[in-house]
C-alpha cells in the first residue's frame, strides 16, 4: 500500500486501523478530501545542520528591521514562553492563558518597530527558514488532485504566504488562515488584525466566520498535519467529518512526549525532517485505479 509506513521516523499505535483508514480515504475518491495543516515546524523543517530553524514569527524577530534591544525582548519572551507551549505536563487550560500573553507581547513589541510591508519579501529571502524535503511534491501532487490545502497557522500570514510565494508552491488550491499584520497608509505596520490565533484556539471559535471553511463543510474525508497538541482540533469546524487520519511531526522533547502523542496522532513522525510519509500516503490515495 504505502511503503514509506515502513520508514524508521514512523509511529503508530494501530497500524491496522491506519491502514484502513487510508484505504477508505482511497475508496471514496478525492473530491471528498482536503488536507488541514499547521504550517510552522509542520510544513516547515524544525532543524538543519543541528541549527533549529525559524519560525514564521521568529524570521521577523532575527531580521535587521528590529532593533538590538527589541531582539533581545523577543528572545527572552521565546525562552519564557516556548517551553510552556511544549510541557508535557502542563494541561491546555492551564497553556492557553499564558499564550494569549506570548502572542500579545510578541504583537505588540513588533508593532513599536516600524516594520515595513515592503520589507517582508527580503526578510524572508534572508532568513534561513527551510521547507521540509519533498515538499514541492505536496504542494504539485495536491494541486494536481485538485484537493484543497487548507493551512491554519498561528504564526504570522504575510510570512508564511511570502515563504510558500517564494518556494513557487503557492498555487490556487492553498488557503491560509493565520495571524494577519495590519499596517497604516504608509505601509508601516501598526498592529495584528484579530482574531488572535495560538497554539491552543486553533478551532471552530476563529474558523466559523471564514468562507472559505464554510465552502468546504462537504470535503468530510481530512488528512490533518500538525506538530502540536493544539494542532488536533483544527478540523473541528468540519460538520459530519467521514474520515480523518491525523499525521504528527514529533520534533522536540521526543521520549517525554512520545505516548501523548501516539494516543493522539494516528501516525508519529520523530524527528523526520522530510514528507515522504505523507507524500507516499497522498501518491496511494490519489493514483488513478
Ligand atoms: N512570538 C512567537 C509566538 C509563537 N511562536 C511559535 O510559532 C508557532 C506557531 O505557528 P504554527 O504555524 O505552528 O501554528 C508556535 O508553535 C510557536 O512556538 C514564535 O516562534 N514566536
Amino acid at each position: 500500500q504505502v511503503p514509506e509506513l515502513e520508514n524508521a521516523t514512523v509511529r503508530m499505535k494501530n497500524p491496522e486501523c491506519v491502514k484502513e483508514r487510508i484505504s477508505s480515504l482511497r475508496r471514496e475518491g478525492t473530491g471528498k478530501l482536503q488536507v488541514i495543516s499547521d504550517f510552522d515546524m509542520t510544513l516547515t523543517r524544525f532543524g538543519f545542520n543541528g541549527q533549529r530553524c525559524p519560525t514564521s514569527h521568529n524570521i521577523i524577530d532575527n531580521s535587521r528591521a528590529i532593533s538590538e534591544e527589541g531582539r533581545k525582548k523577543l528572545k527572552a519572551l521565546l525562552h519564557h514562553y516556548y517551553p510552556i507551549e511544549i510541557d508535557p505536563y502542563r494541561t491546555v487550560e492551564d497553556k492557553l492563558p499564558l499564550m494569549v500573553e506570548w502572542w500579545t507581547k510578541a504583537h505588540s513589541l513588533l508593532s513599536q518597530q516600524k516594520i515595513l510591508k515592503s520589507d517582508i519579501a527580503q526578510m524572508v529571502k534572508e532568513s534561513e527558514v527551510m521547507l521540509r524535503d519533498g515538499f514541492n511534491t505536496f504542494f504539485d501532487q495536491l494541486q494536481q488532485g485538485n484537493v484543497p490545502l487548507f493551512i491554519f497557522s498561528a504564526g504570522v500570514g504575510n510570512i508564511l504566504e511570502e515563504i510558500i510565494r517564494q518556494a513557487q508552491v503557492y498555487h490556487p488550491n492553498v488557503n491560509v488562515v493565520s495571524n494577519y499584520m495590519d499596517f497604516d497608509d504608509d505601509g508601516v505596520l501598526r498592529g495584528f488584525k484579530s482574531p488572535l490565533i495560538h497554539t491552543y484556539n486553533k478551532n471552530n471559535t476563529v474558523l466559523e466566520n471564514t468562507e472559505y471553511f464554510q465552502q468546504l463543510s462537504a470535503r468530510t474525508n481530512i488528512i490533518l498535519l500538525g506538530d502540536s497538541m493544539g494542532d488536533l482540533t483544527m478540523a473541528d469546524g468540519v460538520a459530519n467529518v467521514h474520515h480523518i487520519l491525523k499525521i504528527g511531526f514529533l520534533n522536540d522533547k521526543v521520549e517525554e512526549q512520545r505516548l501523548k502523542y501516539m494516543d493522539a496522532y494516528d501516525i508519529v513522525l520523530e524527528k523526520d525532517e522530510t514528507l515522504d510519509v505523507v507524500n507516499g500516503i497522498l501518491r496511494y490515495i490519489l493514483m488513478e485505479t
